[in-house]
């Protein structure tokens, strides 16, 4: 390793964010010897930090799962009448619609004034929006309260990632943004559980929102004990505190204090190399309005125009799109619709088990995908979801769903009555819509949340809170069209359709997705410079597991 001891590369001399920097890194830093392979498991400091993070994904996956036993138990409490087809698609739809607003905005708060203050105002919305939709007493003010909602599961759930992947050393980076995917499905098992507890008691809906405030609060009081991420207070001049943030999770163990030199050093070097290719105008004087404003449009510009960022945005992007427009969300909000449909006694129980399987296989996933990487599990576990929908749109051929009012009514039917006929069918829908679950579970469910390492630093926050609007945008298209193609294009087309999805998914991840698991985060802008760097990345991937 070369010269760890020397002066810092980024040096700040006041603490409100003006610095001066010091470009002096090229002969001093050779970062090709920061081998963070040796490192064993991830330590307590990062694993709190990050259990304290995941509590923003616990309510993610909370206030979206509450949402179907919530509509089904509202009744007459809101204006005095029961809900309408068109109310209950607003109430479910304002959550997606404003978290795919609030995603970009957060990100613009995110690079200003950091990562953490943009999981404490993500807290506040979650409170906010639970206590507003307890106390509604008209279908207006539930519409609002889902949108505050919507809002705050829009900030957690790009900016949860975001801050774990900047604390975690390169091994586990992986595995620790899963643990937020793990909270997100779990929330998702929760919702359903309380959801069925309260359904029977009168009023119990106000009970299931309003709870999703006390995990907000009891994040909120522990957010004061967790640092920002070391990259950012880097990015921000900020060196001194950053590198005692890096002692904190690399440890002080032997050999620690070079480590976490040279990680210091590597942040500082792509910091430094970004500004190169940014406007001299937007690194300098960075306090006036008009500077932070020529700073956002300049951020948009690096992401549209620089090769290696554009790349990153349509990798991003599209892994989000993917994971929506495969259509996994539908079973989520309406899966209890399609068991009763088909004809299951107890729709409500058979859902949970689909939520089950999400939790658990997500545990899968948390254990492989820094073992077998990223983009393999994805062209493993792809095929699968295809296998399962087929398998589901065959079955769904051999029900007879024509009825008296026929197929167009879908809705109303599973509400009053059950298809006829043989055990059988129905039995082999749930048992497909395990297959595709359980393999969406491992991967198109956690893959593209590691989003955040394909940027580099300057527009990390940017890039992946776009990517996580595309997330929301195809979330709600998924939610507003999934009953009328139940209906126009017959159960059978709706499930072919999003294996098609799931196809057109394998061939973009095989021609576009490289390989990120185990390369650190400045690593990974490397592999982007010239192309999307899948052969060179799936060979680095060979190497270094043939190393270990
Ligand atoms: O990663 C999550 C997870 O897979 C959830 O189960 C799903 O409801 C979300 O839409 C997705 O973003």
């Amino acid at each position: 390793m070369t010269d760890t001891a020397a002066e810092p590369l980024i040096t700040s001399n006041d603490d409100d964010g003006e610095y001066e920097r010091q470009v002096r890194y090229s002969e001093e830093v050779d970062d090709g010897d920061v081998d963070e392979s040796a490192l064993v498991s991830p330590g307590v400091f990062i694993w709190t930090l990050t259990l304290c993070a995941g509590i923003s994904g616990l309510l993610f996956g909370y206030d979206t799962g509450v949402i179907s036993s919530t509509l089904i138990s509202i009744n007459s409490d809101l204006s005095s009448r029961p809900l309408t087809t068109l109310d209950k698609s607003l109430i479910t739809s304002a959550t997606s619609f404003f978290a795919l607003l609030a995603s970009p905005l957060t990100g613009l708060l995110a690079d200003a004034v950091g990562r953490k203050p943009a999981i404490l105002a993500a807290d506040l919305l979650f409170v906010l929006g639970a206590v507003w939709q307890a106390y509604a007493t008209s279908v207006w003010a539930m519409i609002a309260g889902r949108s505050v909602v919507g809002a705050a599961v829009g900030s957690a759930s790009f900016v949860v990632p975001l801050y774990i992947s900047e604390l975690s050393p390169s091994p586990f980076r992986g595995r620790l943004v899963t643990v937020s995917s793990l909270f997100i499905t779990g929330g998702q098992v929760v919702a359903y559980l309380v959801g069925w507890a309260f359904s029977e008691r009168g009023g119990g809906w106000r009970w299931m929102v309003g709870l999703g405030a006390v995990p907000a609060i009891a994040q909120f009081g522990m957010l004061f004990f967790m640092p920002e991420t070391p990259r950012f207070l880097i990015q921000k001049g900020k060196v001194a505190e950053g590198k005692k943030v890096l002692t904190r999770v690399y440890g002080d163990g032997a050999g620690m204090d070079k480590l976490v030199t040279a990680v210091l050093r590597r942040v500082e070097k792509e910091i430094l190399e970004e500004e190169d290719v940014a406007a001299p105008s937007t690194v300098k004087h960075e306090g006036s309005w008009k500077a932070k404003m020529t700073h956002i449009i300049s951020n948009f510009h690096q992401l549209a125009s620089v090769g290696p960022n554009r790349r990153a945005l349509t990798i991003a992007c599209m892994l989000q799109a993917f994971q929506q427009l495969c259509g996994f969300n539908s079973l989520m909000y309406f899966s209890a619709t399609i068991f009763r449909l088909v004809g299951f006694h107890s729709p409500t129980l058979t859902s949970l088990s689909i939520a089950v399987t999400n939790f658990a296989f997500t545990l899968v996933a948390f254990w492989c995908i820094d073992r077998i990487g990223r983009r393999r599990i994805l062209l493993l576990s792809v095929p699968v979801m295809v296998a399962g929908l087929a398998l589901c749109a065959v079955a769904f051929s051999f029900i007879d769903l024509s009825g008296e009012e026929g197929a167009s009514h879908l809705l109303v039917r599973a509400e009053g009555a059950e298809a006829e006929g043989s055990k059988v069918w129905p039995a082999i829908i749930l048992l497909s819509m395990v297959i595709y679950v359980s393999s969406y579970a491992v991967g198109l469910g956690c893959v593209p949340w590691q989003q955040s390492e394909l940027f580099p630093l300057s527009v990390r926050a940017l890039g992946s809170a776009l990517a996580t609007s595309t997330n929301w945008f195809s979330n709600t298209i998924v939610g507003l069209t999934f009953l009328p193609m139940m209906e126009f294009l017959t159960p059978t087309g709706t499930f072919v359709v999003y294996a098609g999805v799931c196809v057109a998914c394998w061939v973009t991840v095989w021609r576009i997705y490289p390989e990120t698991a185990g390369l650190s985060l400045e690593d990974v802008g490397g592999l982007l410079r010239e192309g999307f760097g899948v052969k060179e990345s799936v060979g680095q991937f060979r190497g270094r597991r043939s190393e270990r």
